[in-house]
């Protein structure tokens, strides 16, 4: 095997576990494990048997991987019990999973203080856990937890915490920033002395991030010889979390020419993979995350877009593509001609890139986002606004005028319940329309109002749906008076999805105009006809 040969282990099943706000069920284990079988991952730890329902579930009825090991985790066996007679060790060993990792202490500080053991007890614990365990999987690894305190603190310990692992047969030996305060030029310095005690090729690392330096960490270690590292998926894990296997993979492949299991089609998915895990974990991904964000090949600068259309290594330094993202151009206060002209070639609008129009154009949109606007996040209105500068978007209706009552009254079963009535008027094909509807709230009551009126005439909105809607408070200094804006996400059954944005100091003016834009650029999009 190549010595450039690096093993991934993910831990994002029991590290990644650990995060405060994550509860996997055990059905979003065996898919996220069968995720990241597909992404090329070496180990896969599942969990914990014992410790739990869910992970006993898991193991009881482990997901079928065709490129990775599942590894279960557990710990060293207790003091003062043999290892075939430890009720918390039993499960793990006998889990069925192709690879045992456990965890033992190697800072002598861990031993006296949280386990309340003599040294030579924990040696003996770590050598009879690990000895046991080969005698039940094809593989065991030794996660020696606190090694680079250990270290720090008495060497000569944390190694023969090392060697007590290695020789009884452990296949790795882990070191473990557990608390994650170690810097890179300490890791590489500790690695390095560590592989002259056990050779590279059988030491691993598993790095947290409480001084964000887990993925610097884990590349020093790699860089000093250790050949396995041990992450989560977008950096979950205990605490401030573990290393960011989905930054950390490029990193070692791309920029320091280190092999993995993944192949370089393998690596085109780890933008897919990283949002598929925030999809199950329901939130945000993360916009500026490194390689795979939203904004990770986004240009706003007028300066820097002007030079990515020469060459997009003026400001990149990837290839999008190679981690499964896509360049983005933004539009806003920050643009030059360069955005406009490029934005509007993603849209397929056929503009002279020195049509004079362009120049007022960008004094629009920079005049609107002055008074609280945005567009970077809202691509549908900026193609409405462009469009409709170049007088290409049809007037599909005139609102003439909306009333919009809020009222909380007592019904008749004694609820205090608050409802919301829109009324409508606009004129529609010459003549004027007027709709009434109600709401649970008053945005919902004036989307219903509007749809009544439009739907008879605009079919196409049948298949709108609003998916989120955000409310921003862009003067909060002015207190209730504050001007407001307002973000709307609208999809159709096709999978389509944009955002639109509307601005007022009443937010329901604010939520009007950005409705109106979402419809619009509906019928717009579909061909409506006037
Ligand atoms: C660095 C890490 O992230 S390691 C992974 C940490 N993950 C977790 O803890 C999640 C899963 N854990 C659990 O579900 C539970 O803690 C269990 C089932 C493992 C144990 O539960 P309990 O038996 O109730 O023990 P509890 O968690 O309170 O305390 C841990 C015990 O293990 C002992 N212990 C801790 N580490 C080790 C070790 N490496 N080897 C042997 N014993 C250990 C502690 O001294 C303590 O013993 P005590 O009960 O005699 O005081
Ligand atoms: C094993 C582990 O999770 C740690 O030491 O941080």
């Amino acid at each position: 095997m190549s010595d450039k040969r690096v093993y991934l282990y993910d831990s994002t099943l029991r590290d990644g576990a650990q995060t405060q706000g994550v509860d996997f069920s055990a059905t979003d284990k065996a898919a996220i494990a069968q995720s990241l079988d597909l992404l090329g991952i070496d180990y896969i730890e599942g969990g914990w048997p014992g410790a739990n329902p869910t992970d006993d579930a898991f193991f009881g009825n482990p997901p079928t991987l065709h490129r990775a090991k599942l590894a279960a985790f557990g710990m060293t066996r207790r003091a003062g019990r043999s290892a075939d007679n430890d009720p918390g060790l039993a499960p793990v060993v006998s889990s069925g999973a192709d690879v045992i990792t456990l965890v033992g202490k190697s800072w002598d500080f861990q031993c006296t203080v949280a386990l309340g053991v003599d040294l030579d007890e924990n040696l003996r614990m770590i050598g009879d856990s690990i000895r046991h365990a080969t005698t039940k999987a094809k593989e065991v690894i030794y996660d020696a937890e606190h090694f680079f305190d250990g270290y720090k603190g008495n060497p000569d310990y944390a190694l023969k915490c090392l060697k007590a692992a290695h020789d009884n047969g452990a296949r790795w030996v882990v070191l473990c920033d557990t608390n994650g305060g170690t810097l890179p030029d300490e890791v590489e310095r500790i690695v390095a002395a560590v592989t002259k005690v056990v050779p590279g090729s059988h030491v691993g690392i598993h790095c947290h991030n409480d001084t964000e330096n887990a993925v610097a960490n884990s590349l020093a270690a790699v860089r000093a010889g250790a050949r396995q590292i041990q992450g989560t998926l977008n950096g979950l894990g205990e605490r401030c979390g573990n290393a960011n296997l989905i930054s950390l993979i490029p990193s070692l492949v791309l920029k320091m020419g280190y092999e993995t299991g993944l192949s370089a089609s393998d690596m085109t998915r780890l933008t897919q993979v990283s949002r598929e895990l925030d999809e199950r974990l329901n939130r945000a991904p993360l916009r500026n995350a490194a390689y795979v964000g939203e904004a990770a090949f986004a240009h706003k600068g007028g300066l820097h877009v002007s030079a990515v259309e020469k060459d997009p290594k003026c400001y990149e330094h990837i290839a999008p593509e190679l981690v499964g993202n896509h360049r983005k151009i933004l539009v806003s206060d920050q643009a030059g001609r360069s955005n406009f002209v490029a934005r509007f070639r993603e849209i397929g609008l056929d503009i002279d890139p020195k049509d004079p129009r362009i120049a007022g154009m960008m004094d629009e949109v920079k005049q609107r986002e002055f008074s609280g606007y945005s567009y970077d996040g809202a691509e549908a209105s900026f193609e409405l606004l462009a469009r409709s500068y170049l007088g290409e978007v049809p007037e599909y209706y005139r609102l003439s005028s909306f009333r919009v009552i809020d009222e909380r009254r007592w019904n008749a079963r004694g609820d205090l319940i608050t409802l919301s009535e829109a009324t409508v008027k606009v004129s529609l094909r010459d003549a004027t329309q007027m709709a009434v509807a109600e709401g649970n709230g008053p945005v919902n009551a004036l989307d219903a109002a509007l749809r009544k009126v439009l739907l008879p005439v605009y079919p196409e909105l049948q298949d709108l749906k609003l998916v989120d809607y955000k409310v921003r408070i862009l003067t909060p200094e002015a207190a209730t008076a504050a001007v407001t804006r307002v973000l709307i996400e609208s999809a159709d059954r096709r999978g389509n999805t944009w955002t639109t944005v509307g601005v007022s100091g009443n937010v329901i003016d604010a939520s009007y105009n950005a409705l109106r834009d979402a419809i619009v650029y509906k019928l717009f999009r579909d061909g409506a006809s006037v």
